[in-house]
């Protein structure tokens, strides 16, 4: 609509620009192709001659070209620019390579940048915009507020810290909550080097896994360079993509403008300094926008919850293991792996009650090694420590999973059989008396064990119970050993 531009031609005529950058020829190609745009353009190849020029003239856009500026030297002084224009126009030019730079700057002061390489089409019409544009306000008040409801209703989800699947999972339903939000996403590295995803959600069914052809190893993705997702975990910083066509990644491109996503941003995940937890928060909008310093804060607040959380189902996984560990070590026997003697005499009191309530029978066995002091003296202790490890093996070969063996002491062992009358227990120890002599043992020679059986009688304790066992296995072994005797009742 040529009207349209006849009028905006006019109103930009009277306006004055600033371009910065800090190569002669981009400054001179800049003035020749954009002068006609402003009323007066002044050109700075830094941001010292930048800030003189901004106190002699009325500016009403700063362009800075980010192109060649070096970030490790120049953020802090392009900031402050930034910061001083308070709120007058500003456009970015930023090449996709330091899209980085833009959260930093944002934080100084709010701007408009634009991805380059930029046709001259494209760089006029930008220029248009911010010529056109009405100063922008302090903060996007509205955005803000929505910013920090979400950041109530992730605090709230995460009050339930749960095991670490679900944590991630719930933190990506929050985070949609985000005006405009189509996608979350939250990225892990638990093992160096092997980026997974951990947990996506998007209320309109976008799926990210087919965005980026697959879901752990991102590391190895080819997008690792374009994806902020994939950047900001990399970098450990907040990364914005919202010209997806300059990613360098084509099919990258065309995937999101096909899903209706015309923005990215990528969090590195809040971790505590020295937490070996690293990865990202990635949200993906359905339109591009611009954020505030105040709304970028509440961005790192939400990834440093976020990863509070993460760290919080950690901790309780691993308490969870540590308890496992413990309480393996304090109910299993170290050398043979069976339950050891103070867990086993807990065992069949449970079993005697159990036995009890369902009226049905219950036996005890108990077996020794025979002679195995001579083994120790002629072979040593290690081929003893071996050959007990072999009995407990070949025993509990032998077993229902029902029945429990127990190292007792020394080379004694019981075992607990549920459900079995002493008939039945005579034979299962029959069968194990001669499965033990019919073993090789490593290093030494074949040995025996002689077995005591007993059936549990009514209103019998565990300690009679075991007294009556151990008062049947010393008769086998006064009757020549490598036999079964039965209890008295
Ligand atoms: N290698 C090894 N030996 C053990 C272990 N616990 C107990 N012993 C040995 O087992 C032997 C038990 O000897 P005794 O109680 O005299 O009985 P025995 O030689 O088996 O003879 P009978 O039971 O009468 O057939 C001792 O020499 C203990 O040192 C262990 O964990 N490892």
């Amino acid at each position: 609509m040529p009207h349209t531009l006849v009028l905006k031609g006019d109103l930009m005529a009277q306006q004055i620009g600033l371009f910065l950058n800090p190569v002669g020829q981009r400054r001179v190609d800049f003035q020749g192709m954009y002068a006609d745009m402003f009323a007066r353009l002044f050109i700075a190849d830094g941001s010292e001659q930048a800030t003189v020029l901004l106190g002699q003239e009325r500016v009403d856009l700063l362009i800075i070209d980010l192109e060649r500026f070096d970030r490790s030297f120049d953020l802090e002084a392009l900031g402050e620019l930034i910061a001083r224009r308070a709120g007058a126009p500003v456009l970015v030019l930023c090449p996709f390579i330091s899209a980085g730079w833009l959260p930093a700057l944002m934080a100084f002061g709010p701007l408009a940048y634009a991805i380059t390489p930029l046709d001259e089409g494209e760089l006029r019409a930008a220029i248009d915009a911010q010529l056109g544009a009405p100063e922008a306000s302090a903060t996007h008040a509205d955005d803000l507020r929505s910013l920090l409801a979400l950041r109530t209703r992730l605090q709230q989800a995460l009050v339930d810290v749960d095991d670490l699947a679900s944590v991630a999972e719930q933190i990506c339903v929050a985070l949609c909550d985000a005006a405009g939000a189509v996608h979350a996403s939250l990225f892990r590295m638990d093992v160096p080097g092997d980026l997974q995803l951990e947990a996506q959600y998007s209320p309109t069914g976008l799926n990210l896994t087919r965005v980026l052809h697959r879901s752990d190893r991102l590391l190895q993705s080819p997008l690792r360079h374009a994806f902020p997702g994939l950047v900001a975990a990399c970098s450990n910083e907040m990364c914005l993509l919202d010209a997806p066509a300059k990613a360098g990644e084509p099919e990258l491109a065309l995937s999101l403008v096909d899903k209706g996503v015309e923005m990215v941003i990528g969090l590195p995940l809040g971790s505590a300094p020295g937490s070996a937890l690293a990865g990202s928060l990635c949200l993906m909008f359905g339109r591009a926008r611009q954020f505030s310093a105040e709304e970028l804060d509440s961005f790192v607040a939400l990834s440093q919850l976020a990863g509070f959380g993460l760290r919080m189902a950690a901790v309780s996984r691993e308490n969870e293991a540590l308890l496992g560990r413990v309480t393996h070590m304090a109910t299993v026997d170290a050398l043979t792996g069976v339950a050891n003697r103070r867990h086993g005499e807990h065992l069949l009191e449970l079993e005697i009650k159990r036995a009890r309530r369902y009226r049905v029978p219950a036996a005890l066995i108990g077996f020794d090694i025979d002679r195995f002091k001579a083994i120790n003296d002629q072979f040593g202790h290690p081929v003893g420590d071996a050959a007990l490890r072999t009995v407990a093996d070949v025993v509990q070969a032998t077993l229902r999973t029902s029945d429990v063996l127990v190292r007792s002491g020394g080379e004694e062992f019981l075992i607990i059989v549920p459900h079995t009358s002493a008939i039945d227990a005579l034979k299962i120890a029959e069968k194990i008396r001669v499965a033990v002599a019919q073993t090789d043992i490593a290093g030494c020679d074949r040995l025996t064990i002689s077995l005591g059986v007993a059936q549990l009688a009514d209103q019998e304790s565990a300690d009679a119970l075991m007294l009556r066992v151990d008062a049947a296995l010393s008769r086998a072994k006064r009757a020549g050993r490598n036999c079964v005797e039965l209890a008295m009742s």
